[in-house]
């Protein structure tokens, strides 16, 4: 450690000081003669009367020479002598004892405690001239000594602290490749201890795949430019060390360089080869960062399988390959059927966490040299790089479906799963990536438009019905900008009152070459496509518009029904949405009804019932459509704000002359009257379905018995005629069913417009 404190050094350093000597006696005459006589240049003189004066001027200056009287009027000169030495400086002010005490026990206490000379007085003047000179010459060389001592040590210190407190692994090996040297990061980095490494060969510590590598770095002889920069090497972590991944390993970058020390004897003017100084950058972290990068850049985040990038170069290969050698290529097009209804019905989280498990099954199906990957959503494509026969492609899709339909257990819920293939193969159906992808993508529509849950082969008819799919999907673009939508309504009746309660609108495509189409023929895919939320909102705006004209026709008590599909109730703007078409048109809350499907219930997710709770409290009326088919538990018509239940069409048409009695209808009807919930039956289309409706307790029905979804213009004709015929009673109209709809019909005919 260095003992030269900060004051010291500096004075040291400055090396042209003058030297100082004190001249310590009680005799003005005797520090006047000393004064005189070794007054030179290059010396200052100072002089004390007493010990304490003398002890004063020593704590505040740099003093080289004290000639010290033993005999002092306050302390002994050898006192003085002995708080010099005791002081611990690292280069003590030099004494000679000038003094008229001429007892050798004296003398010899003196030298013993530190003293360099003792003169007795009176002195020769030459003797002491010459003493002082070769004291000060000592001095001058043992200043430099302690100097040049003191920065040695301070650059010792600073180069270990800067070789121990570097982030890098700084190690030196001997010319055999052993460790002679290595820095305490070699604990934090790998766990070993330096002292287990230090005589060890250097491959304790090189990953065994490495060691090759491993060999010249670690026994690198060059200097200069052609030493090792910056070389990847892995280091193995002790089992006790291992960090926070799995390969127990860490990268480095290493350099590292010959060492050369004294001469050799045997060839004295070659410089003698000692060993190797290194140094190894931990690069892990960045290699990690690095690796995830170039995975996520080529591979689906959510299964891990290759995206279409990687998907689409190894089918380029394949392609390549087979027109040079000949051989056929498979591309196979997955889609899960309905798993639209998994995410809507039970939440995306279910939703993710099945598609890993697909996927991880379908990996299962194909061998090690296909590809599978995830185009997005629950697509899925599959690259058959080696078929023997195009029937082999077939073998593998009636694997996949196989497997697909053993059941899914998810969330400690079960899945049935179904796909629909497409499989177009190279040459035949096209040599390029986008014509194979296209045709398996046809392939795979054809399978999901004869019912899905199958595989084809592409054939060239099949471009047909694609081309019109897509066709649809433009044209469907352009119908809200070129008004081709419109509303029809359906009215609800109650048959107590024989009266018109209101209307559900219902939408149409007046498409301009196929006519009218229904939304059967639309309607998933505007969903697919993502076209649904601007065609609810044209739905949305349109029907509140023509409640308010009906309203202020004077039919006030009207309401309407709106269908929202799940996607769109999911939709964060949705309440806002539909309150500020209402307050647009001054509609009364309780005058809109949204239709939503039994699916949503299933979701409960606490944004479905938040934004139910908020339609209720707003005193919008929701109702559910085609309830009972999903099989809601009453916990969720408890739990949810519910006003109207619907009775499902599949129901109704099982009522018949031979059959009046539907339990599942009786159950319907008591629930809706045990949770106080309005109830309505819809797809009435004969007589006996609405007595027997009737007998069992439902009053409000809907379906073409009635009348059939019809433009507004007919619509308000029929208000216009059920208000007018106050001939029409109850009694009249349950024995003669038909009686409101040809009356309607008649009234239509016969009443022109009020
Ligand atoms: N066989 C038979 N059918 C009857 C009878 N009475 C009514 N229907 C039909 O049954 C459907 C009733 O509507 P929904 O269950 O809400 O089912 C609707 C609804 O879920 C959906 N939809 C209709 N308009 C819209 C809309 O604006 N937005 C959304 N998202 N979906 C809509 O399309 C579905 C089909 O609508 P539509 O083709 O208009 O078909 C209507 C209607 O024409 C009957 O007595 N017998």
């Amino acid at each position: 450690m260095n003992s030269l404190n900060t004051t010291t050094r500096a004075a040291l350093e400055r090396h042209d000081r003058p030297h100082s000597i004190l001249i310590v006696d009680d005799e003005p005459r005797m520090r006047t003669s000393l004064r005189i006589l070794l007054q030179e240049s290059g010396r200052e003189i100072l002089e004390s009367k007493s010990g304490g004066e003398a002890i004063a001027t020593l704590k505040t200056k740099q003093i080289d020479l004290v000639l010290l009287d033993i005999i002092l009027p306050d302390i002994s000169g050898l006192d003085v002598l002995e708080w010099i030495t005791s002081r611990g400086d690292a280069l003590p002010a030099s004494v000679i004892i000038v003094s008229v005490d001429d007892n050798i026990d004296s003398a010899i206490h003196a030298l013993r405690n530190g003293a360099s000379e003792y003169i007795r007085k009176p002195y020769e003047p030459e003797v002491i001239q010459h003493k002082v000179r070769n004291i000060l010459y000592r001095r001058h060389l043992e200043r430099d000594h302690v100097l040049i001592t003191s920065r040695l040590q301070h650059s010792e210190q600073l180069h270990r602290f800067l070789v121990e407190s570097s982030p890098d692994l700084i190690f030196t090996l001997d010319n055999s490749g052993c460790f002679t040297f290595i820095n305490s990061r070699i604990e934090s980095l790998l766990g070993f201890s330096r002292e287990e490494l230090i005589g060890s060969c250097y491959d304790t510590i090189v990953l065994a795949e490495d060691l090759k590598t491993a060999q010249h770095p670690f026994t690198e002889r060059r200097r200069g430019n052609r030493a090792t920069t910056n070389l990847e090497i892995r280091l193995k972590c002790t089992p006790s060390h291992y960090r926070n991944f799995e390969n127990h390993h860490i990268v480095v970058m290493m350099s590292s360089t010959g060492i050369y020390g004294e001469h050799d004897n045997d060839f004295p003017l070659a410089r003698c080869f000692s060993g190797t100084y290194g140094v190894a950058r931990d690069i892990t972290d960045r290699k990690i960062a690095e690796e995830t990068i170039a995975f996520q850049a080529f591979h689906d985040h959510l299964t891990h399988l290759p995206n279409q990038r990687l998907f689409k170069d190894r089918l380029e290969m394949a392609i390549t390959h087979s027109k040079r050698h000949g051989g056929m290529v498979g591309v196979m097009f997955i889609d899960l059927d309905r798993f639209k209804i998994v995410n809507d019905t039970h939440g995306h989280a279910a939703g993710d966490e099945l598609l890993k498990n697909v996927a991880h099954r379908l990996r299962h199906c194909i061998r090690a040299v296909d590809t599978l990957a995830r185009k997005g959503g629950d697509e899925f494509t599959v690259l058959l790089p080696d078929l023997m026969r195009a029937e082999d492609a077939a073998l593998i899709a009636e694997k996949i479906m196989h497997e697909l339909g053993i059941p899914f257990s998810v969330a400690g819920q079960k899945f049935h799963v179904s796909a629909s293939i497409g499989i177009a193969i190279v040459p035949r159906d096209g040599e390029s990536i986008d014509t194979l992808l296209k045709s398996a993508d046809i392939a795979m529509y054809r399978v999901k438009a004869s019912g899905k849950n199958g595989y084809r082969f592409f054939t060239p008819d099949m471009n047909i019905c694609y081309t019109k799919r897509i066709s649809l999907e433009n044209e469907l673009r352009q119908a809200i900008p070129n008004s081709e939508f419109e509303l029809f309504y359906q009215p609800q009746v109650s048959i107590n009152g024989a009266s018109i309660i209101g209307l559900e609108a219902l939408i149409r495509w007046r498409h301009p070459t196929h006519g009218l189409l229904n939304p059967g023929d639309f309607i998933e895919l505007a969903e697919e496509t993502g076209m649904i939320g601007t065609i609810t909102d044209w739905v949305l705006a349109e029907a509140c518009r023509q409640l308010a004209h009906w309203r202020s026709m004077g039919f006030s008590d009207l309401r309407i029904a709106v269908n929202v599909s799940p996607k769109e109730f999911e939709r964060d703007d949705m309440v806002e949405q539909l309150s500020r078409f209402m307050s647009t048109f001054q509609l009364p809350p309780d005058s809109l009804e949204v239709e939503i499907t039994e699916k949503i219930l299933l979701r409960d997710t606490p944004s479905v019932i938040n934004k139910m709770k908020t339609l209720r409290e707003r005193g919008i009326r929701i109702s559910i459509d085609d309830f009972g088919t999903c099989y809601s538990s009453l916990n969720y018509l408890r739990q949810f704000p519910i006003s109207t239940i619907k009775i499902d069409q599949s129901f109704v048409r099982d009522l018949s002359e031979e059959h009046r009695i539907s339990p599942i209808i009786q159950a319907i009807i008591g629930i809706a009257n045990g949770f106080g919930l309005h109830l309505l039956a819809e797809g009435v289309e004969t007589h006996c379905q609405m007595q027997t409706l009737h007998a069992l307790g439902c009053n409000e029905m809907q379906g073409y018995l009635f009348s059939r979804p019809a433009p507004a213009e007919q619509i308000e004709q029929m208000l216009c005629h059920t208000i007018s015929h106050t001939t029409l009673q109850s009694p009249d109209f349950l024995t003669h069913p038909q009686l409101l709809s040809p009356l309607l019909t008649q009234g239509l005919q016969e009443r022109p417009l009020a």
